[in-house]
């Protein structure tokens, strides 16, 4: 008996050993036949590019989350391109171009019979795969930017601007009668960050402004739309991540992933809902009670009473749209994404702006010198055309001034692929990938085949020596007197693409335009600030998390009003 029960135990562990044996066997034939196709049978396996990143999605994996702690694949890219040339493979099935003069190739030229789709690698990074800004499909794109568009047409942007300057009087009131002269100190980043973010709730959801008069400027709504963006790499390559991360409990979520902590941090914090209640609630919980309410309001045409509609009353009264695409869960996605987009970006356009200013006294007194003699009155702030006229104004701005006198510049900058923007904060330092479904590009002796993803960004194209010398230095005077590119054709402003371009272009172009010239013009005319124990460092950008951060340890600008 005992015999017997050896014998069949033996042979279970040797059946069991084959099995694995068997499993290992045919996994190690999946990973060569991977291999060996992606090498030498991919459509793109003539491109240039270490094997590596031809071989596996690791590569970018491992710059994205491990290398110095993660955000290095920007850099990485750059470093790349300096040993392959212009076009680079960067993963199994992605090309990178570093060629500012293709830029319009790829992002310009969406057409219904050419549609230009995004990538799936790209759709869950924000954890809100269903917003605009994540749609993958040309034609899925197209409607639900169809049904937001005409909020943020300029001609309805210029009529924000009083709301707008409402919000910036508050801030500087609070500098004034709160800070002046008392050496406390701002913190720059969070004072940005309740202008943008006061505004872009009043457009979302009508809601007063409360973010401004929160103790230090430090609001957590803000603060969550910030911390939310630390998962981005995560959820890029753990597409699973953003769907459970909501019902992990937090001891467990930070233990697994430290990356966690600002959403957990947000978790338990306090949200201003208005001027005088708090609750304790979470980001998405917020934005879905926002949703809602809105919701009913349509339903109960409360909202035509309303002189300020909210975006969300105009993407369901447009009638663009499908049932699913007005489903409570979009529409949640939908303000993640316009509060997300409209805090953070040009909060931190501003932020560098004015760190460069105060860093730099023959600036500062450019641009005040120029402010005290076009805005007398410092209670009278102009209206954002008249800033725009300001020549030293538009060149820190965009650090490309606006030549009024240039009659195919003029033409340029109002079509509707080209804005201004400010070169240094870069807008997102993440490359941005274009699938061209149909068609083949053609990129010198190349051709792309169709379905390819091709990626270029901001950071390439603003850092490029050729077309901005020093590009590491702030220079507003390199946009005086109508400069034109590197080939004398295109001015200098045609490469500057901090908001991208073309069909999925930013949205909220015009409305960070305002906000930036608007917030400088305020707090510049009317404030003398000086920097306080901040450094270059401080806004050099060192970690990609989609938008460019400095170094770890940053205390961000910081300032004292004199
Ligand atoms: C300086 C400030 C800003 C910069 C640099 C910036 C930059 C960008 C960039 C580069 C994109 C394209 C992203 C991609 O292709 O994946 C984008 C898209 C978008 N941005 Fe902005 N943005 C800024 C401010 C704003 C503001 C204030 C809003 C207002 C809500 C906004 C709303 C959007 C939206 C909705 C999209 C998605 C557009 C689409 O997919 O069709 N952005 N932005």
């Amino acid at each position: 008996m005992d015999l017997f029960f050896v014998a069949s135990e033996a042979t279970m562990l040797w059946t069991a050993t084959r099995l694995i044996l068997l499993v290992a066997f045919i996994l190690l034939l999946h990973c060569l036949r991977l291999v060996i196709t992606r090498l030498y049978f991919s459509p793109i396996a003539k491109f240039p590019g270490p094997r590596l990143a031809a071989i596996s999605y690791w590569y970018e994996g491992y710059y994205d989350l491990l290398s110095q702690g993660g955000g290095q694949f920007a850099f990485q890219l750059k470093r790349l391109h300096g040993i392959y040339g212009p076009i680079v493979r960067i993963s199994p099935d992605e090309l990178h171009i570093d060629d500012p003069d293709y830029y319009s190739e790829i992002f310009c030229n969406s057409h219904p019979s050419r549609p230009i789709d995004k990538t799936d690698l790209f759709k869950y990074r924000l954890n809100i795969a269903e917003s605009i800004v994540s749609t993958v499909s040309a034609e899925d794109h197209r409607l639900r930017r169809a049904a937001v568009a005409p909020f943020f047409s300029k001609a309805r942007t210029r009529g924000y601007n009083v709301e707008l300057q409402r919000i910036a009087d508050r801030i500087s009131h609070r500098l004034s009668t709160e800070y002046s002269g008392t050496g406390r100190v701002v913190h720059v980043t969070h004072m940005w960050s309740s202008f943008t973010g006061d505004m872009i709730r009043k457009l979302a959801f009508g809601l007063p402004i409360t973010f401004c008069d929160a103790p230090g400027f430090v609001s957590p709504f803000p603060a969550a739309m910030a911390s939310f963006i630390h998962l981005a790499h995560y959820s890029t390559h753990f597409r699973f991540l953003g769907s459970i991360i909501e019902s992990v409990p937090d001891s467990i979520l930070l233990f697994l992933l430290p990356a966690a902590r600002g959403i957990i941090e947000y978790r338990q914090v306090m949200l201003y809902h208005d001027q005088f209640s708090f609750k304790i609630s979470n980001l998405i919980q917020e934005l879905r009670r926002q949703i809602k309410v809105i919701l009913a309001s349509h339903k109960s045409d409360e909202h035509k009473a309303s002189d300020h509609p909210t975006i969300f009353h105009e993407i369901l009264a447009s009638g663009l749209l499908p049932p699913k695409d007005l489903s409570f869960d979009r529409l949640t996605q939908e303000a993640m994404l316009l509060n997300g987009a409209g805090i953070e970006t040009t909060s931190w356009s501003l932020t560098i702006a004015t760190f460069y200013i105060l860093s730099n006294p023959s600036i500062e007194n450019r641009l005040k010198e120029e402010l005290m003699s076009a805005v007398p009155n410092p209670a009278e702030i102009l209206p954002w055309g008249a800033l725009e006229q300001l020549p030293y104004l538009s060149a820190i701005v965009n650090e490309g001034t606006l030549v009024r006198d240039e009659p195919n510049l003029v033409a340029h900058m109002q079509s509707s692929h080209f804005r201004p923007a400010l070169r240094l904060s870069f807008g997102s330092v993440q490359r941005l990938p274009r699938v061209n479904r149909l068609a083949t590009w053609v990129y010198k002796d190349y051709e792309i085949p169709p379905n390819t993803p091709v990626s270029m960004d901001a950071y390439h194209t603003h850092t490029d020596e050729r077309i901005f010398p020093d590009p590491l230095e702030f220079r507003p005077e390199r946009w005086l007197g109508d400069p034109m590119g590197p080939d004398g054709i295109h001015p200098l402003s045609h490469y500057l693409v901090s908001f991208s371009r073309g069909a999925r272009g930013c949205l909220g172009m015009d409305l960070a335009v305002m906000e930036v010239y608007v917030g400088l013009a305020t707090i510049f005319r009317r404030h003398n600030m000086r920097l306080f124990e901040t450094t270059r460092a401080d806004v050099d950008f060192a970690i990609d998390l989609v938008k460019p951060v400095p170094k770890r340890g940053s205390k961000g600008v910081r300032v004292t009003i004199t």
